[in-house]
């Protein structure tokens, strides 16, 4: 460690003598300069896979800069230093708060800017990570190096407050953001900024768009949709499997427009919501997807499947067929089944007996039940059908094909730590170490942690599953598995 420290001191002295002049320069928002451009000798040729991350705190009364921590690893070997100059210009609407880090990451010929405590123009969320993306065209420099800002519409559920974070770029599609002082079902968020779903996004929104995505721990299955015509019994079958395996299966509350019944409970089986404000949020992007079923607007927040991940529990998702065809197209993964009546007759005559609806309402359903029906051998759209004649029979099915035994283990949340603000991270292949221990102690092996990020799944919209965390113990060379 404390080599490592002394080693990235004499980095930074040369890049700052190196470019002195720059220090007077006025900066334009979001305060950058990109000194690498003075300083051929250390930057790489092109710039097209070069992660560059530090991390400053500034000082309140001055705003003077004092390295705290820099981590420099490029995916190709090459290694350049960028620094970054920080003036208290009109562009801070409030002075910098005692201490804010930021951590940037270059991807191409784009700086990402992540920070910590409202380094953004709108600085509007003085304690939660805010994340501006500073689009710096290198080939057109001249005097300013950042020519354009562009605040980038931001999808997913951010982090939460945080007094500092490191990040580490993984690919050209995301960066890790490792928070401080949290533990490991909070530490670890991916903000992705080239993924096929921020794509899509872009091309959607017509601008530059990044998405949160949560990491968690451990092997969380694939969400499960389940959709077949109204009365059915989807909601029957549902609610057996997670009264039965409450710790291992979560419920995805949609929102609805349509009034609720009587039993129905707000949050619980849906968020009754405006079609207006819906509308609002649908094209703000926060729905995975959603579609208007008889004559209400249904939906499937990006939040609502978030929340159940977050609790180490497999989400289901209850939605018809235009739903499930979304979210097939969508990037979000899952197993789709189909829940099939065993007449027609029998799905009508479960539909009265429900006594939920009106007549008018009922003849509705069953219109769009035979749509419904027609579309279940829809190629490619469902995985699998089931037909509930036998409601236990149709249960024991659903199991089976989930991979539930009889008297299952519910599933085991993984240990918790902690990892401190004061951290190091470095990165082999798809490998994160994470060094805890006091930077001042040559043999501090009691917190480093491992994080394995080669079985990843999922990502935006919704949470990044299947990271796997290990305590390293150095005294054995040897890990222990903590999910
Ligand atoms: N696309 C989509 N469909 C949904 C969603 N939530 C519920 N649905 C579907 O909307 C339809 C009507 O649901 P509901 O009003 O609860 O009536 P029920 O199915 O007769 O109990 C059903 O086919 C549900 O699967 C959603 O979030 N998205
Ligand atoms: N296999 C079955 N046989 C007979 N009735 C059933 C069966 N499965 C469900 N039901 C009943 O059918 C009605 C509709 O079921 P429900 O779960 O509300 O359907 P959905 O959620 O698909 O609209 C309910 O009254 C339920 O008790």
């Amino acid at each position: 460690m404390a080599k490592r420290k002394a080693r990235g001191r004499t980095m930074l002295d040369r890049v700052n003598n190196a470019s002195t002049s720059h220090e007077d320069t006025e900066i334009t928002p979001p305060i950058l300069d990109a000194l690498v451009d003075s300083n051929e000798n250390t930057s790489p040729s092109n710039t097209q896979k070069v992660t560059l991350l530090i991390a400053i705190k500034y000082n309140k009364s001055n705003l003077k800069r004092t390295t705290n921590n820099f981590i420099n690893k490029t995916s190709r070997g090459n290694a350049y230093l960028e620094k970054m100059v920080l003036k208290n210009s009109d562009f801070y609407k409030k002075p910098c708060s005692l201490l804010d880090i930021v951590v940037k990451a270059f991807i191409g010929h784009i700086a990402y800017v992540i920070s910590s405590n409202g380094i953004s123009p709108t600085n509007l969320c003085q304690h939660e990570l805010v994340t501006s993306i500073v689009v710096g065209r290198r080939s057109h420099v001249a005097k300013d190096k950042i020519i354009e800002m562009v605040i980038p519409v931001v999808l997913g559920t951010k982090p939460k407050s945080s007094k500092g974070h490191s990040a580490v770029l993984l690919d050209e599609d995301r960066i890790l953001i490792i928070k401080g002082n949290s533990t490991s079902d909070d530490c670890f968020w991916f903000l992705e900024v080239n993924t096929t779903f921020v794509k899509e996004q872009k091309k959607r929104f017509e601008t530059d768009v990044v998405a949160w995505s949560r990491g968690v721990i451990g092997e969380a299955e694939i969400p499960i949709v389940i959709s077949g015509p109204s009365g059915v019994g989807k909601g029957t079958l549902i609610s057996k499997l997670m009264e039965e395996f409450p710790s291992m299966f979560g419920f995805s509350v949609s929102h609805t427009t349509r009034a609720p019944r009587t039993k129905e409970q707000i949050g619980v089986h849906y968020h009754f919501t405006e079609r207006s404000v819906m509308e609002k949020d649908i094209e703000d992007g926060k729905f995975l997807e959603f579609a208007s079923v008889h004559g209400n607007l249904y939906g499937t927040s990006i939040e609502a499947v978030e929340a159940v991940t977050d609790k180490g529990k497999r989400c289901i998702l209850d939605i018809d067929v235009q739903g499930a065809r979304s979210v097939r197209a969508s990037s979000l993964e899952a197993i789709f089944i189909f829940i099939c009546p065993p007449s027609f007759e029998d799905l009508e005559k479960r539909l009265r007996a429900r006594g939920t609806e009106t007549e008018e309402q009922i003849q509705k359903r069953l219109k769009t039940a035979r749509a419904e029906l027609e579309q279940r051998n829809s190629p490619g759209l469902f995985d699998h059908i089931l037909v509930n004649d036998n409601l236990d029979t149709c249960y024991k099915n659903l199991k089976k094909l989930l991979g539930i035994n009889e008297g299952a283990e519910t599933t085991l949340l993984p240990e918790l730590v902690e990892v401190p603000l004061e951290h190091t991270v470095s990165k082999i292949d798809q490998k994160i170490l994470i060094n805890c221990g006091n930077a001042e102690e040559e043999n501090s092996s009691s917190s480093m942690f491992l994080l394995d990020l080669s079985s990843i799944k999922g990502g935006a919209p919704g949470r990044t599953r299947g990271l796997n965390l290990h305590i390293v113990e150095p005294s054995i060379y040897g890990t222990k598995m903590l999910s």
